[in-house]
């Protein structure tokens, strides 16, 4: 067991599919100071080829576990050295650099869970590309459950204005209603409450529930997962956690003033009903956060943007802010 730094902490981070605009973004959130060590793992060379394409200076030092962390200056980050099998040309997809994407993963949450590190910061993958090589991968979300042996973690998206989590994630339409059970509900409510007490300082979480179905089922008429599911899930939860439960509620109407202005959270009974109003309200500004993990992991509001790589025009705002809230949380569960 590695001893943990108390006076600094060490984040690490992926930069996630490398012909994507996640190397660019890290290295565009390197230019400030952090009162952190950030330790990427990445592929030296990778970095530092990004760095001279996108004209940014970009200076790696050697990671190592047993020396006392210490931040990193502008234009520095420190590095736990990863190979790429082939170079990477911006913008090309290569079958050929999967292992690494998933080896870079894999071994920031171990060391996550070790206690090298005190939380990780995810860049972006292209799920597509590792599907395509074979590796069945629907999600970070997804992956950090399974090799943490978590069988239920929460993705929970914030912003300036909005929280939304996923009582679903990344699955077939035709899959919601069935994975929808009073149990998982249960297991995904109480992992969001305890996430907001725990690393948000929310004592008393207030989270709102959509319906699954138009106008929530209509008393039934559109739709029965509310009756038979949703409000059994919620009538369980009020007698046994200490928070507020507000649902199912429409979710063509849930997402206005008078009802977020009051909600710790919103939860979203599938991916594209609670994402795209969180996007439209700070797309580029958001987090992404995994509640239920052993560790803190945060990540983008966004995608590979393949079309960016290498070019300097990718915004860096939600890696800045993925690595922010990282921060806020472990001093936060840390009190
Ligand atoms: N955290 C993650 O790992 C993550 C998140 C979302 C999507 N993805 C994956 O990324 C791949 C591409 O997805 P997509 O095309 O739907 O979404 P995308 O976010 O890559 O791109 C959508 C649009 O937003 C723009 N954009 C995205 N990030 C930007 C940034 N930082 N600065 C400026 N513009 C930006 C793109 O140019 C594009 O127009 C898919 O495989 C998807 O699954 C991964
Ligand atoms: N659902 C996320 C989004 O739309 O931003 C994204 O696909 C990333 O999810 P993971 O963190 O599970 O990779």
């Amino acid at each position: 067991m590695i001893k943990k730094n108390k006076q600094f902490r060490r984040i690490v981070i992926t930069t996630g599919e490398p012909s994507g605009i996640g190397p660019d973004i890290v290295i565009m959130s390197a230019q400030k100071k952090w009162p952190v060590e950030l330790v990427v793992c990445a592929d030296p060379n990778l970095l530092l080829d990004r760095a001279q394409q996108i004209n940014l200076p970009l200076k790696l030092r050697s990671y190592h576990s047993k020396k006392i962390a210490s931040p990193c200056m502008p234009g520095e980050l420190s590095i736990l050295k990863m190979l790429l099998p082939q170079k990477t040309i911006p913008g090309q997809l290569n079958v050929n650099n999967n292992n690494y994407v998933i080896n870079t993963l894999t071994r920031a949450s171990q060391g996550c869970l070790n206690g090298e590190f005190s939380a990780l910061v995810t860049g972006p993958i292209h799920k597509a590309i590792l599907n395509r090589g074979n590796i069945a991968f629907s999600g970070h979300t997804e992956f950090l459950s399974q090799i943490n042996k978590c069988e239920t973690t929460v993705m929970m998206l914030s912003n300036r204005k909005l929280r939304v989590a996923l009582a679903t994630t990344h699955i077939p339409i035709l899959s919601v209603p069935k994975m929808i059970t009073q149990k998982s509900l249960c297991d995904t409510i109480s992992i969001l409450a305890q996430g907001l007490k725990k690393y948000f300082g929310v004592s008393h979480p207030k989270i709102y529930i959509c319906g699954l179905n138009p106008h929530s089922g209509e008393s039934g008429y559109i739709g029965q997962e509310e009756i038979n599911i949703i409000i059994p899930a919620l009538n369980i939860l009020k007698k046994n956690i200490n928070c507020e439960l507000i649902g199912p509620l429409s979710a063509d109407t849930i997402f206005q003033k008078k009802y977020i202005q009051h909600a710790d959270v919103i939860l979203a009974m599938y991916h594209d009903q609670g994402l795209p109003v969180l996007k439209y309200s700070g797309f580029g500004q958001s987090v992404n956060i995994t509640l239920g993990l052993p560790f803190i992991r945060t990540s983008v509001d966004h995608g590979t943007a393949l079309e960016l790589s290498g070019k300097g025009t990718a915004l860096p705002d939600s890696m800045i802010m993925a690595i922010t809230v990282a921060i806020k949380m472990l001093t936060k569960s840390s009190l």
